[in-house]
C-alpha cells in the first residue's frame, strides 16, 4: 500500500457539533491518510447495550456486553464504517436511542479500556501502512494518543453546534427542533465533561481552534495549515 502524505498522528477533540467528524474525514482524505471516529465506536457498544436489553447504568452488565461485543471499525476516510457482530450499524448508530444512552456507557472504565486498545491498535496499523491517521473524539490527545503530532480541540457556540445538528439530522431524515437538539447537546457536554474516567477537556499541548465563524473548508483550511507548520506534510514519492 503506498503512503500518504500525512506523517504522524492528528488528534482532533471537542464537543458534538463542532466538526470533528466532518473535518477529520476531508483532512484525511486531502492527505491521503487514514481516518478514525472512535465515537462511532462508543455508539457501536451502546447499540449491542440497548439490544441486549441491558440499561446503561447498569455497570456490571454494560461491561459483559462490551466484553462479547465483536466490533470491527475501518479507517479509510471514503468509506469509514462500522460493524456490530459482522453487521454494518453505521445508521442505526447516530439514531436518538443511541445517543441518548451513549453518555453513560461511555462513563464506564472497563468500556474505555476496552475501546482504548482497540483504537490503539487501528492507529499502530495506519502508522504502519499509510503513515499518518487523523483520530477525532473526547479523549485523543489526553488518552488515547498522548504523543500526537498535532493535537487540535475544537470548539464552537453550542447555538452554532445545534443548529448544524439540526440540520444533519432533518437532511438524514430525522425530526428535530433546534430546541431539542441544543438540550442534547448541552446534557453529553456535561456528562462528558464531569465524568471521572477520561473528562473531555483539551489537551494541555493542543491548539484551540473556534469553528464557530468557519465554514466546514475553512476548518478543513486550518487544520491543513497546521499540519504543514509542524512538517507533518510530506510529498508522496511514488506513492
Ligand atoms: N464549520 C462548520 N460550519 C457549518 N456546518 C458545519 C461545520 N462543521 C461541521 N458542520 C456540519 O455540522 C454537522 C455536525 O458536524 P460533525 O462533523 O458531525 O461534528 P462532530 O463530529 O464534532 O459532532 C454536520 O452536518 C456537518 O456537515
Ligand atoms: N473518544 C470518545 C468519543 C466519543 N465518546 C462518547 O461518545 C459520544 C458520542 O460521540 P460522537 O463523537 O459520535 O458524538 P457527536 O459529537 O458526533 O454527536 C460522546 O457524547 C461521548 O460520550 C467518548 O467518550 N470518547
Amino acid at each position: 500500500m503506498g503512503h500518504g502524505e500525512l506523517r504522524g498522528v492528528v488528534a482532533l477533540d471537542g464537543p458534538s457539533g463542532t466538526g470533528k467528524s466532518s473535518a477529520a474525514r476531508r483532512l484525511a482524505a486531502t492527505l491521503r491518510a487514514r481516518y478514525l471516529d472512535t465515537g462511532a465506536m462508543y455508539r457501536a457498544i451502546t447499540l449491542a447495550v440497548l439490544r441486549a436489553g441491558v440499561e446503561p447504568t447498569d455497570t456490571e452488565r454494560v461491561v459483559e456486553v462490551a466484553r462479547a461485543a465483536k466490533l470491527t471499525q475501518t479507517s479509510d476516510p471514503d468509506a469509514s464504517r462500522t460493524l456490530l457482530d459482522g453487521q454494518d450499524v453505521g445508521a442505526e448508530i447516530r439514531g436518538p436511542e443511541v445517543t441518548l444512552a451513549v453518555s453513560p456507557v461511555s462513563a464506564v472504565a472497563e468500556v474505555r479500556e476496552l475501546l482504548v486498545e482497540h483504537q490503539r491498535a487501528i492507529i499502530a496499523d495506519a502508522l504502519a501502512t499509510a503513515g499518518g491517521i487523523v483520530v477525532e473524539g473526547r479523549d485523543i490527545g489526553t488518552v488515547v494518543a498522548p504523543r500526537a503530532e498535532l493535537k487540535v480541540y475544537l470548539t464552537a457556540d453550542a447555538q452554532a453546534r445545534a443548529q448544524r445538528r439540526t440540520k444533519q439530522d432533518t437532511a438524514s431524515g430525522r425530526a428535530a427542533t433546534v430546541d431539542a437538539v441544543l438540550a442534547d447537546v448541552q446534557r453529553r457536554d456535561a456528562y462528558d465533561s464531569s465524568r471521572r474516567v477520561s473528562p473531555l477537556r483539551p489537551a494541555e499541548d493542543a491548539v484551540e481552534l473556534d469553528t464557530t465563524p468557519l465554514d466546514l473548508p475553512g476548518v478543513v483550511a486550518a487544520l491543513l495549515d497546521l499540519v504543514e507548520q509542524r512538517g507533518l506534510r510530506v510529498v508522496a514519492v511514488g506513492g
